[in-house]
């Protein structure tokens, strides 16, 4: 890629930033001549190898993944009321075959219920056939009418994963979204991003689902990214595509089913959160490159210097990392400003002095210079990976916390929302919320708020004041 010219702009000016970090840290290219479609660059494609990677360790403990088509049939499309009100704006259509017009056209799966469901109905015969625990990692299309965005707002979701179950009654699969939801803390937790966890309002859950719990994390501007969301279908489904099972008593019993995702918008909250005003910080277990080498070439011990770096590169390749030596012709600072716009964990400058001292320089992206022993140098990289990794984690839990304030009265929740997330106590009445969103111009982003920053105990409506009202979120988002 042709070498970058002016600066990243600072992250206080998010929107600037994270735009022209997409493409001087070679995430994605925003230039394919389709709106919302997106192109990988090939270092942003290594940090989703990785992020993905996570995320099917996580589900390989107990799901199999596998592969439904892309097209859909309309009638197949049109069978379940409640999904294509909430999908007949987004969804695109195949009409032709070549030059013949197709008798029956096809759906661009915007998520893949009505794919998956009808191939459901003939798997599912008897109880011994549940659960089923499916997954896909796939392309999704939604025509997004809304201000698109790479990585956050695509009308091509380029890393939809998508969970499909199926269980034999309400509980377990209720069971199943209480399992759905640690399983996503956990991936978030592994990417040291934090987030915050809330069942949706009514009116704003998955649509044909019983209701929604939403993992949502803060952005640096305050607002929030649902970057996963869990759904309990009930037997909505089920119903509608007649997936049903033959008890021990030998009745037919419609089958309940849960379905989670998560897309892209892991990596653009994993950037977002972590990144500063040099570039990416990326947790070593993504980085594609986690330790760069830059050798202190001084002319008269050029050569022992080359040697000695590539000598510690083999050493750190074979205890398992991922090493990269920058010997370009280039300043150093040149390459210290490269590997830090990519977000790589560790840097390890080696000069003639480190040799006659029996040193390495050790950089960490999120700060600190320390000479390393070069005789025992594979435990002082494991010592300051982890110490990096402390850092991110840290940043994370201070992050919610700076950005999450109970609002005692109406006044102050738009002051609050303007920066981060605002904790009301609601009655749960829909005039109060329109209301309540009104007034901050905001949304209500969940109740049942899994975490244990705030005080649940119940309070006083903040908008009509009755009393044994529930913590409430009320957030911006993208
Ligand atoms: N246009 C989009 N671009 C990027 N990510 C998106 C987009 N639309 C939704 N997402 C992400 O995809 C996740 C799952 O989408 S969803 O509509 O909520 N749920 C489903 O589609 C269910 N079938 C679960 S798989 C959302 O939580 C959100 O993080
Ligand atoms: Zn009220």
């Amino acid at each position: 890629m042709e070498e970058q010219e002016g600066t990243l702009p600072q992250k206080a000016d998010f929107s600037g930033w994270y735009n022209d970090i997409l493409w001087r840290a070679e995430i994605m290219d925003v230039r394919y001549p389709v709106k919302g479609l997106y192109v990988w660059f090939p270092f942003g494609f290594g940090i989703r190898k990785r992020v993905y990677g996570i995320l099917r360790e996580l589900l390989d403990r107990d799901h199999e993944e596998t592969l439904f088509p892309l097209l859909i049939p309309e009638p197949e499309f049109m069978k379940e009321a409640e999904h294509i009100k909430g999908f007949e704006e987004e969804v695109y259509w195949v009409t032709h075959g070549g030059t013949s017009p197709l008798d029956i056209k096809l759906a661009l799966r915007p998520t893949s219920e009505t794919a998956i469901y009808p191939m459901y109905a003939l798997w599912v015969r008897s109880h011994a056939d549940l659960p089923i625990k499916v997954y896909q990692i796939v392309n999704t299309f939604r025509y997004e009418t809304k201000h698109t965005r790479p990585l956050i707002r695509l009308r091509e979701i380029t890393s939809f994963k998508e969970a499909h179950t199926v269980h034999a009654t309400w509980n377990e699969a209720e069971n199943q979204v209480e399992d759905a939801i640690a399983r996503y803390q956990e991936f978030y937790d592994r990417l040291n991003i934090p987030v915050l966890i809330s069942k949706r309002p009514d009116w704003d859950k998955f649509p044909g689902a019983d209701y929604t719990i939403a993992v949502d994390t803060i952005m640096p501007d305050g607002r929030t990214l649902q970057i996963g969301t869990v759904h309990h279908l009930g037997d909505h489904f089920s119903k509608t595509f007649s997936i049903q099972y033959e008890d021990t008593k030998g009745q037919q019993q419609y089958c309940h089913q849960t379905c989670y995702g998560i897309s892209e918008r892991s990596i653009a909250a994993l950037i977002s959160m972590h990144g500063d005003d040099r570039g990416l910080m990326l947790p070593p277990e993504v980085a594609p490159v986690q330790i760069v080498i830059v050798p202190v070439i001084m002319k008269k011990r050029e050569e022992e210097v080359m040697q000695a770096a590539e000598l510690l590169e083999k050493e750190l390749q074979n205890a398992g990392y991922r090493v990269k030596i920058d010997n370009r012709d280039l300043r150093p600072g040149a390459k210290y400003y490269y590997w830090e716009m990519r977000g790589v964990p560790l840097r390890l400058e080696v000069g003639p002095r480190d040799l006659d001292n029996g040193v390495v320089m050790g950089v960490l992206r999120s700060g600190g210079k320390e000479s390393l022993p070069r005789a025992n140098i594979i435990s002082e990289v494991c010592r300051k990976m982890t110490e990096y990794t402390a850092a991110l984690q840290t940043r994370a839990e201070t992050h919610i916390k700076d950005h999450l304030f109970i609002a005692k009265e109406e006044s102050m929740v738009n002051e609050i929302v303007s920066k981060g997330v605002a904790a009301v106590h609601w009655c749960g009445n829909r005039e109060c919320a329109d209301r309540l969103e009104e007034i901050a111009d905001a949304s209500v982003l969940g109740t049942e708020v899994r975490t244990d920053l705030i005080d649940q105990s119940a309070g006083n409506c903040i908008i009509c004041g009755k009393p044994g009202s529930v913590v409430t979120l009320i957030g911006r988002s993208y």
